[in-house]
């Protein structure tokens, strides 16, 4: 009997009898695979699926990432392999990238997206780019093609607004091509690792063949496996949980570093020992939580659906009062050697959401430097990540610079690995300085030399 089950279709979905045959097919290139997004989840997501099939056209709106790619340069920084994984796959014709998804959308059998889908000001679900990209794809879907949804979303959508959408924008239906929701679970500085296989890859499809095509896909890609669940809701489910459970935990550290001065302890060692019981997971308290993940995800579960999530609301007022608790510091810090925020000069270390990568979104620093700006200080910011900082209330400095400068206030948000030689008896020699290390990441050595006073986030304070 032969593998391939007999009709018209050269696709994957509903095509291939025997999963050894189709693993064969997708490995072999036979099967052209179109990533949609090539970020910093695409590009290494492009690029493993081109080490795999050695047939990837992946596409992007910013001719500049596109033009790298081409030329076999790798646009995001700090990630382990990636260079060199974009240089071979591009050098030997594995991957190429365009600006118009509608060749890929035509030749692709395999449709991957992995594009932003971030929350609105009024904190709204925008899926805006996701639907152009749906019906870019659904312009050029065959039967046979199939759609993975990489790309973090409301629980819900693959089923109410992605299928309805391809088959508006295609003369298909549901059940002539396939859709899974395969989730990207990658952390950046660590996304080749991650999608190898540091832990199982999700699959949930809209129906059974979709599951079991998509999970042998990813079997050739993930060396941990694959958990096929339920449905594509259930995947959906699965990412956004990963989510909210962080950005809720992150609160609980948060809330219980509110306590330090009352409680007069080191808040942080109290969370370390807490957690050494194995069913304790206390994480770290800060400034506040960036990036377009996690304080963005409760939101995918707030907003769409009448069930109420006081929970998560709460957490997200918890973790969004963190910024002007850092600034409250600063202020407490200050007036107790007789100064106040108006007329006070105030350095910004770390404006990235997160060390070593490149992403401003919702980070800490952006309303730490515009409550500064409004009391009337004088703001100045470093950051290794960035060339520029016009989203942000501050003047960006090099870190030599600081050290000509004069600072009252010297607020640690992002601890990049830059950070760590700080000359701090040169950057706070003055020792009226008030320091807020907001990530406990100043070694203790360096505060006891440094005479000026230091107020740690959880840590409470060294004078
Ligand atoms: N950054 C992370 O740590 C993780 C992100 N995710 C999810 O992955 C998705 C993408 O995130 P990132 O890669 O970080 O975003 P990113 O902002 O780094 O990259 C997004 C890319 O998509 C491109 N793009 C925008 N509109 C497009 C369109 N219409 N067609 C084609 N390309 C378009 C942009 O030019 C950009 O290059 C999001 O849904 C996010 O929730 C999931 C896990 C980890
Ligand atoms: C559940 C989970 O761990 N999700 C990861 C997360 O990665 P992301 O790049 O957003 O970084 P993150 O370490 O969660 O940090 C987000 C923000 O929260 C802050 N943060 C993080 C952990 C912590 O204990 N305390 C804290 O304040 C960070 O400083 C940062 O501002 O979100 C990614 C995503 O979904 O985009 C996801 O793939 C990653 O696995």
């Amino acid at each position: 009997m032969s593998d391939a089950i007999t009709h018209d279709t050269d696709g994957v979905y509903d095509a291939y009898r025997s999963t050894d045959r189709l693993r064969e097919a997708f490995t072999s290139g036979e099967l052209p695979v179109s990533v949609y997004g090539l970020g910093k989840m695409g590009l290494p997501l492009a690029a493993v699926f081109a080490d795999v099939t050695g047939n990837v056209r992946g596409v992007d709106i910013d001719p500049t990432v596109v033009d790298a790619i081409n030329d076999g340069t790798c646009h995001v920084k700090r990630e382990p392999g990636l260079p060199s994984l974009v240089e071979r796959t591009v050098a030997n014709e594995a991957l190429g990238a365009t600006t118009d998804p509608r060749d890929a959308a035509r030749e692709g059998t395999i449709h991957v997206i992995i594009v932003p889908t971030p929350i609105t000001d009024d904190n709204e679900p925008d899926l805006s780019i996701l639907d152009t990209v749906v019906e870019d794809i659904g312009r050029g879907l065959e039967a046979g093609d199939l759609v993975l949804v990489e790309c973090t979303v409301p629980p819900r959508t693959t089923i109410d607004r992605i299928v309805p959408r391809l088959e508006g924008s295609s003369d298909l239906t549901r059940g002539e091509f396939g859709v899974a929701v395969c989730p990207e679970r990658t952390s950046s500085g660590r996304a080749l690792e991650d999608i190898r296989g540091a832990y199982p890859k999700v699959v949930g499809g809209i129906d059974e063949e979709t599951t079991r095509v998509a999970a042998a896909i990813y079997d050739t890609i993930n060396d941990t496996g694959v958990i096929p669940v339920a449905d594509a809701t259930t995947a959906e489910a699965v990412k956004v949980f990963e989510g909210v459970y962080r950005d809720v935990n992150i609160a609980l550290a948060n809330e219980l570093a509110t306590f330090t001065d009352e409680l007069g302890i080191d808040v942080r060692e109290a969370i370390d020992v807490a957690n050494t019981q194995p069913y304790c997971d206390i994480h770290d308290p800060g400034p506040g939580v960036g990036g377009h993940c996690i304080p963005f995800y409760p939101y995918f579960l707030i907003d769409p659906f009448e069930t109420d999530a006081p929970l998560l609301e709460t957490a997200r007022g918890v973790n969004d009062s963190m910024p002007g608790f850092t600034v409250e510091k600063l202020r407490e810090g200050l007036e107790v050697i007789g100064r106040t925020l108006t007329d006070a000069t105030v350095l910004v270390l770390g404006l990235t959401y997160r060390p070593g990568v490149e992403e401003i979104q919702a980070s800490p620093s952006l309303t730490i430097a515009e409550r500064l700006s409004q009391a009337g200080s004088e703001v100045y910011g470093v950051d290794p990540m960035l060339e520029s900082a016009e989203e942000f209330a501050l003047e960006l400095i090099t870190l030599e610079d600081s050290y000509e400068r004069t600072f009252d206030g010297v607020i640690l948000v992002t601890p990049h690995e830059e950070f760590e030689t700080i000359r701090w008896s040169t950057l706070a020699s003055d020792d009226r300085t008030v320091v807020i290390d907001g990530r406990d990441s100043i070694e203790s050595a360096v505060l006891e030399s440094a005479a000026q006073r230091v107020y740690t986030i959880g840590g409470g304070h060294n004078v």
